[in-house]
């Protein structure tokens, strides 16, 4: 046991050895699973993959032994306690210590048991709620948090600040990305915990399917939020990997972003429902508004591919074949 002190920005590639030893953390999530997907059409052959039940992140001594037994190469800790708006505001104490516990358990251990480079995730939520906008990297810290998430959006901080310690202390490889608010294949579609696309995906698909004639939406309609496809997400969490080696945080968005309003139309377009839209103002709205500047991430040289337009359609499409009875 050592750490793998020597190797922060070693200059090792990522990409060229496609039988590297890679633990994804979190497989069977969205971020994860498109993070797994990803891999595979690159041709890594030895990815280390633990479900929730075989390997519970909370347990030290659980990660620990699993970390000296695996000895993987390289992290991508995509495993976490995750929720939409009601779930951070119902569940705080399991979505400051869940996340507090996981991100601790594996990046100490990845660091003892001499893994040479991990990617933290955090999230466009770590930043204060009336924060510049488009957000930039240096906003962090400087305000209070959006009340609705600022458990999650604590221990995220504080993950990203684990990283930045590890590596002056040890110069060690950790590195983070903020991702924006993310949808695919794999999200998760729960009626109240999910984030709002999967939740109005679903509630439009189910109000076709009965012949309703109003669907519920939460809040007001006008908070503005960005959205990035998971498979984007997965392909910048590669980018990183291999391109990026450095102390701060990178927000990785698509730069776009919407009214909740216009993303219920959207969403309604996409599954075919046509009746009305009748908001719930008893619901909270959560931050007014959180388009990040991802400029720093593209002047390295990774740009995202696919609209919410197409996104939805794939993600749609996905749900029909996948989750819908
Ligand atoms: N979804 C989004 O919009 C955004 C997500 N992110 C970040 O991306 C990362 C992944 O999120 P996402 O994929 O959406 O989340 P999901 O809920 O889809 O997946 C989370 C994964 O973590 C695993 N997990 C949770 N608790 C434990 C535990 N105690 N031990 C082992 N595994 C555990 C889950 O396993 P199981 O299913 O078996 O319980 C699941 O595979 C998180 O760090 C999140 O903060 C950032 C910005 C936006
Ligand atoms: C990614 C990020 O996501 C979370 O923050 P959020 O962006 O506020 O999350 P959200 O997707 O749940 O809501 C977005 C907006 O949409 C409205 N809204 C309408 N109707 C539904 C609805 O049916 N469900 C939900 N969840 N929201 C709805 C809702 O009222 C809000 O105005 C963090 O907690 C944290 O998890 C985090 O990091």
């Amino acid at each position: 046991m050592g750490g793998a002190a020597d190797n922060a920005s070693s200059g090792s590639s990522f990409l060229f050895d496609k039988s590297a030893k890679i633990f994804v953390a979190g497989h069977r999530g969205l971020v994860g699973s498109a993070i797994v997907r990803k891999l595979q059409q690159l041709g890594f052959t030895n990815l280390i993959l633990r479900s929730h039940s075989e390997l519970d992140l909370t347990r030290q001594s659980d990660v620990e032994s699993f970390f000296a037994n695996e000895k993987p190469r390289f992290v991508i800790l995509a495993a976490a306690k995750v929720g939409g708006i009601h779930a951070n505001n119902t569940y705080p104490a399991d979505f400051i210590a869940i996340n507090l516990q996981i991100q601790t358990n594996v990046i100490d251990s990845a660091y003892r048991y001499g893994v040479e480079k991990l990617l933290f995730l955090g999230s466009s939520c770590i930043y204060p709620k009336f924060a510049p906008q488009p957000i930039p990297e240096d906003a962090l810290l400087t305000g209070p948090l959006e009340p609705t998430n600022e458990w999650y959006a604590v221990a995220k901080i504080a993950g990203i600040k684990m990283c930045q310690a590890y590596r002056i202390q040890y110069k060690w490889d950790a590195i983070s990305g903020m991702p924006t608010n993310l949808y695919g294949p794999n999200d998760n579609f729960h009626p109240e915990n999910s984030h709002v696309l999967p939740a109005l995906m679903r509630r439009f698909h189910e109000a076709k399917v009965k012949g309703a004639k109003e669907v519920v939406v939460w809040g007001s309609g006008s908070p503005l939020r960005e959205f990035l496809h998971v498979d984007d997400l997965a392909d910048a969490v590669v980018f990183l990997m291999e391109e990026y080696s450095d102390l701060g945080h990178l927000n990785v968005g698509s730069g776009k972003e919407v009214s909740i309003k216009e993303l219920a139309e959207l969403v309604k377009e996409v599954v075919g429902f046509e009746g009305d839209l009748v908001w719930d103002k008893s619901k909270p709205d959560g931050t007014p508004r959180k388009l990040m500047d991802s400029s720093k991430l593209a002047e390295l040289g990774w740009n995202p591919k696919i609209s919410l337009k197409d996104g939805l359609v794939d993600t749609y499409k996905w749900y029909v074949q996948n989750v819908q009875q």
